[in-house]
């Protein structure tokens, strides 16, 4: 994939989605901004509930968004949070994003100073379980 990624204005939009953040539970607003490799970038925040458990993160709500518009396939995710400590998506967002991106895309993180960390997914999910672990397993007879 050749998507040019413009870190900057990945920044910019997730930035712009935690202020969209619903969160009055945690006090912790999160943004998340995603490239498609048709080159848009979708956004999503934080959305909490009273409930607690019905929480949806930022990541899951920007590749929900992203999936909604017909996307499949893409080239970076940045997460924003407004604090010094950079945080990278959590386990449960970590497995979402591996059903749609490859093992070496970038997953980056920013705040409010304009620091930036990047690993790759592999790197915040090694061996993870993916989609051709289900194609292998219905070729084997019950
Ligand atoms: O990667 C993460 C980690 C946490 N949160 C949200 C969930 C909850 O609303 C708040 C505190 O966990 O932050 C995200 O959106 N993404």
């Amino acid at each position: 994939m050749n998507t040019t990624i413009d870190w900057a204005q990945l920044q910019l939009q997730a930035k712009a989605a935690s202020d969209q953040a619903y969160a009055p539970y945690s006090h912790f607003p999160v943004g998340v901004a995603i490239l498609a490799s048709s080159g848009r970038i979708y956004t999503g925040c934080n959305v909490e509930n009273a409930s607690y458990g019905g929480t949806t993160c930022a990541e899951r709500n920007a590749i929900a968004a992203a999936v909604v518009a017909g996307e499949r396939q893409f080239a970076a995710l940045v997460v924003y949070t407004p604090q010094d400590k950079l945080t990278p998506p959590c386990g449960i967002c970590r497995q979402v994003i591996a059903e749609f991106f490859t093992p070496d895309s970038p997953v980056a993180s920013c705040n409010h100073l304009g620091a930036l960390q990047s690993w790759t997914l592999a790197e915040l999910l090694p061996d993870a379980f993916t989609p051709t672990y289900l194609a292998a397993s219905t070729k084997v007879k019950s």
